[in-house]
């Protein structure tokens, strides 16, 4: 596997393979790889002639008081891992290069960043979709894949796909959770031991809303009062929001369908997690 910093050198190095009829796939990432990257980059491996991944750690998306300063790097241990699930190209960009001096352009996708994480990090999807899209054109993939325990994102990466023209295909993937349940994420290193304990209300929370569906609830406000219940039983535990939306319009669902994603976001300590789980699943189709 080679690591490529620099952005023109790697847009030749894609295009010179595009240009050989060879299939790209792409895993975007902001690095401190897990699982849940590495189950992306073993199905970008099974779908691509050349699999890209990227790590950098994006400024744009971080508002003021966020995380960027303390969200965890490690680039040789990053790329062992990357080398072993089956990645070609490291794409391992510097901020100077991809935001350089006078750098003005931005990609907005409006409606579906209103809500959730878009409505409590105001520009944070802005910083994502010019960043996924500079990606897009320096990588230039036949397919791109993201997790879906981003569920917003992805939602918001497929609608600017679909308004650009952007001539790939955007694919989505299941949530890698640890033995217990907790979806994987680069942030939960930065959990104590005590709040590592607590961060597990998000996933029994689910297991909560999931059971009062299948026991045949269909009230939305009875199942979000019965997760908030459980979040707040942890004493380092904060709502940020929960919500049950449609799961391609992210309008809220008062009662429940086959379309609706319960999505949950909670501070533990200074740790802010996302989870989420496609209740409609859960309903027996009519
Ligand atoms: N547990 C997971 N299962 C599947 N995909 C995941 C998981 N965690 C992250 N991803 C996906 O990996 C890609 C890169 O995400 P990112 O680097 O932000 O990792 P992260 O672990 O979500 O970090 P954080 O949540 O701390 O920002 C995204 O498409 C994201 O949805
Ligand atoms: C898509 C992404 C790599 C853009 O910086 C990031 O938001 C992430 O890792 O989910
Ligand atoms: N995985 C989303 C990146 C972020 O929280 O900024």
């Amino acid at each position: 596997m080679e690591i490529i910093e620099d952005v023109a050198q790697m847009q030749q190095r894609c295009l010179e393979a595009r240009q050989k009829g060879l299939r790209i796939a792409f895993v975007p990432t902001m690095g401190y790889l897990h699982e849940g990257h590495l189950s992306l980059v073993r199905a970008a491996r099974a779908e691509g002639d050349i699999v890209v991944l990227s790590i950098f750690v994006n400024p744009t998306q971080f508002g003021d008081g966020e995380d960027f300063d303390s969200y965890p790097r490690d680039l040789s241990r990053d790329a062992e891992m990357a080398r072993t699930a089956g990645a070609n190209w490291l794409f391992a960009p510097r901020a100077k290069d991809m935001y350089p001096a006078g750098y003005a352009t931005w990609v907005d996708v409006e409606g579906l960043t209103d809500t959730l994480c878009g409505a409590s990090r105001p520009g944070h999807f802005r910083g994502v979709t010019t960043v996924v899209c500079k990606l897009f054109n320096i990588v230039q993939p036949h397919v791109a894949f993201f997790g879906s325990k981003d569920f917003q994102q992805l939602a918001v990466i497929r609608r600017m796909s679909a308004d650009l023209n952007l001539p790939l295909e955007v694919r989505g993937m299941p949530i890698v959770r640890e033995p217990d349940g907790l979806a994987m994420s680069s942030r939960n290193v930065n959990l104590s031991p005590a709040e590592r304990g607590q961060a597990l209300c998000l996933y029994e929370a689910i297991g909560i809303a999931t059971a009062l569906v299948r026991a045949g609830e269909r009230d939305s406000r009875t199942v979000i009062e019965a997760v908030r219940r459980r979040i707040e039983q942890e004493p380092e535990a904060a709502i940020d929001y929960v919500q049950i939306c449609h799961a391609q319009t992210l309008a809220d669902c008062h009662a429940l369908d086959r379309h609706a994603v319960l999505l949950l976001a909670v501070r533990v300590g200074t740790t802010r997690l996302i989870d989420n789980h496609h209740l409609g699943e859960e309903i027996p189709e009519s």
